[in-house]
């Protein structure tokens, strides 16, 4: 079994700092020739999603690296309707400290964080304050999240404060009706006026994969996005019926690649909801390695959208580094 070993893991400190690449991604004229020519074999895409889980192992002695990886790629998201600003403070004290001190010093990365910290725009403020000093951006998501369906001058507008408010990256979600209808060309000019509203702030494009029906569409969606300027994109908003799914992945992961073979230009990528378990996560490293190459291992071209995948990953740690459940948790387990 092929075995994931590399260096390309190895590495979760906060040295990458800042988290987004630079500059943006620029973007280029809506080429409907190039969409009319997008295939999906979705029963070959099926296939070899189902062979992913399985194919690849991470060696025991990298494990530890690996999820620290992990970690420092997770957008540590509260988006529930009862958020409260002492929530959104303890989830960003957890952003700061996601492991056990102990843990990290046994990893010998004692500066780890997560990625960012992905709140609703009423949030933003607190989650800025509380990040203060850390480094660790927040996330807004905006346009009418999660449906995007609200007026598109309030869905502007929404972006526009949400940036004022201190958000460095904002997730906006698409019009699923464009994509349905194939009115790309109405796609691609809402998408470039996000991409305006957010100035100086990256811009995320969330799919709502599950919602649009083919992979073919989901191919065509990732590159109109793309070639509106979005410097992500990302599946799902985590409240669709069906969200991040290997076969989605593939797609949008391949799209990436057609899009930099075109531009040069690499664009990030964001699986989203329902991602909860340490070794799901292994399994997308193992799968942007694979596809796109270590440098989709860092934080500003790759990340975990999760509210809970980091509890996970944390426990398995912890069982890694001492071998054993410590005596907190074999306490709590009895
Ligand atoms: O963007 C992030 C998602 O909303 C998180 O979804 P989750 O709660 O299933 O991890």
């Amino acid at each position: 079994m092929d075995q994931t070993t590399t260096e390309g893991a190895a590495t979760a400190s906060r040295d990458h700092l800042p988290q987004l690449h630079e500059p943006r991604n620029p973007g280029m004229e809506l080429d409907l020739d190039w969409l009319a020519r997008v295939q999906a074999n979705t029963s070959a895409i099926e296939r070899r999603a189902a062979t992913l889980p399985g194919r690849r192992s991470v060696k025991k002695d990298w494990q530890a690296a690996w999820l620290a990886k992990a970690v420092s790629l997770i957008d540590l998201t509260t988006l529930s309707g009862d958020d409260t600003a002492g929530r959104v403070r303890r989830l960003c004290a957890k952003a700061r400290q996601p492991v056990a001190p102990a843990i990290l010093d046994a990893i010998g990365l004692p500066g780890l964080t997560v990625g960012a910290v992905c709140v609703y725009h009423d949030m933003v403020e607190t989650a800025v304050e509380a990040l203060d000093g850390s480094g660790i951006p927040v996330a807004a998501v905006s346009t009418g999240f999660p449906a995007g369906l609200s007026p598109l001058h309030l869905r502007m507008a929404e972006i526009a404060e949400s940036v004022a408010a201190g958000a460095r990256e904002i997730d906006i979600v698409i019009s699923r009706r464009h994509v349905l209808t194939g009115n790309w060309q109405a796609l691609y000019d809402e998408m470039t006026e996000m991409r305006a509203a957010c100035g100086e702030a990256h811009v995320k494009a969330i799919l709502a994969t599950g919602e649009l029906g083919t992979l073919r569409n989901v191919a065509k969606a990732s590159l109109v996005c793309m070639m509106a300027g979005a410097d992500f994109i990302k599946t799902s908003t985590g409240k669709e019926s069906v969200n991040a799914t290997l076969p989605v992945s593939l797609t949008m992961i391949r799209a990436i690649r057609a899009y930099q073979d075109r531009t040069g230009v690499r664009v990030g990528y964001k699986p989203a909801g329902g991602i909860s378990k340490a070794k799901d996560a292994l399994v997308y490293l193992a799968l942007m390695k694979d596809e796109l190459g270590d440098r989709w291992l860092q934080p500003d071209l790759f990340r975990f959208g999760a509210s809970s995948l980091l509890g996970d990953i944390e426990r398995q740690l912890e069982h890694h580094v001492t071998g054993a459940y410590s005596a907190s948790w074999r306490h709590a387990m009895a």
